[in-house]
């Protein structure tokens, strides 16, 4: 049997493929596993900042394409990256182990956060990373940063560019093998990652039974539960990755613990909360419910698209 995989061509997400790949050949001796590499919109339109590219699955959709048209079997994506409602002709065949979930500082001269000068410049376009900068050190500026993790990296140590630093996650530098360029990893209370950070989602045909059956043993349960409780927090909140909202869950004890956080985008007034639960779809709504009752949807005012 064959399975081809559908991928992105960044790098990144072209590890990310290969690692399924390789797993699934050490899971499945003799399956051969292919890469099909294909552009998204989100590859291509580089230069526009992304709220304003906007639209859901500007990665997605031309993998989800492949899948449907039977050219692909699987796609593997960052699963912070995919809507938190699945389409139903699709479905996360595997959740495998988790990275770290962690963002990290990298600063051109090699100031952690707290040592960064007055006003200085942090390149990124994630408003959640923004509004969580903007909240630990107001006098910051916040600029926009687009590109893939290599070029961003780039952008950041140019000497003549206009940033002192970046934030990126931690799982995407380590998997590039360039996690020597981190100044500092950041503490989820500083900044609280995006649901499902560091995660990698297998996406499969709903109902594609043979295909199903081979992605099972790479699930990692622990991280499966952690990622829904985070994305299920998100989705009661009105979703999108466009939001100031972070979450983190562990599993302790065979419980999750659930943070989430929402912040003004200006990062002048943020909620956190922890909750824990056996259930995760029911503990992420839970804890939605628990931030929205302290006021989470006027923090959030302007900021749904
Ligand atoms: N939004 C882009 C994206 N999607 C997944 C990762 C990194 C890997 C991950 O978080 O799973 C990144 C780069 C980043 O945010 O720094």
């Amino acid at each position: 049997m064959k399975l081809v995989i559908g991928t992105r061509g960044s790098r990144l997400a072209l590890w990310q493929s290969e690692h399924v790949a390789r797993r699934l050949r050490e899971l499945h001796p003799g399956l051969e596993v292919e890469l099909l590499t294909l552009s998204t919109r989100g590859d291509r339109e580089l230069e526009k900042a992304l709220p304003e590219i906007g639209g859901k699955g500007l990665f997605t959709a031309e993998l989800e394409a492949a899948l449907e048209r039977g050219e692909a079997d699987l796609a593997v994506h960052s699963l912070k990256d995919l809507p938190t409602e699945f389409d139903p002709r699709f479905t996360l065949g595997a959740v495998p182990e988790r990275a770290s979930p962690l963002e990290a500082l990298i600063s051109r001269s090699g100031a952690r956060l707290s040592e960064l000068p007055p006003n200085a410049t942090v390149g990124t376009s994630s408003p959640r990373r923004a509004a969580q900068l903007r909240a630990a050190r107001p006098d910051l500026r916040v600029e926009s940063l687009r590109g893939n993790v290599p070029t961003r990296i780039q952008k950041a140590l140019d000497p003549h560019g206009p940033y002192d630093a970046i934030l990126l996650a931690l799982a995407g530098l380590e998997r590039l093998g360039l996690q020597q360029q981190v100044t500092e990893i950041l503490p989820p209370e500083v900044v609280l990652p995006a649901p499902a950070q560091g995660a990698l989602a297998v996406q499969a045909r709903a109902g594609d039974e043979a295909v199903l059956e081979l992605l099972r043993p790479l699930d990692h349960r622990p991280t499966r539960r952690a990622v829904e409780a985070e994305r299920a927090f998100l989705r009661t909140l009105g979703s999108g990755c466009s939001l100031p909202v972070g979450a983190l869950a562990v599993e302790e004890n065979g419980l999750l613990r659930l943070t989430g956080r929402v912040l003004r985008p200006d990062g002048s007034q943020a909620i956190t909360h922890t909750l824990q639960g056996d259930d995760p779809e029911r503990l992420g709504a839970a804890l939605a419910e628990a931030v929205l009752a302290q006021g989470a949807a006027e923090l959030l005012e302007g900021t749904w698209v």
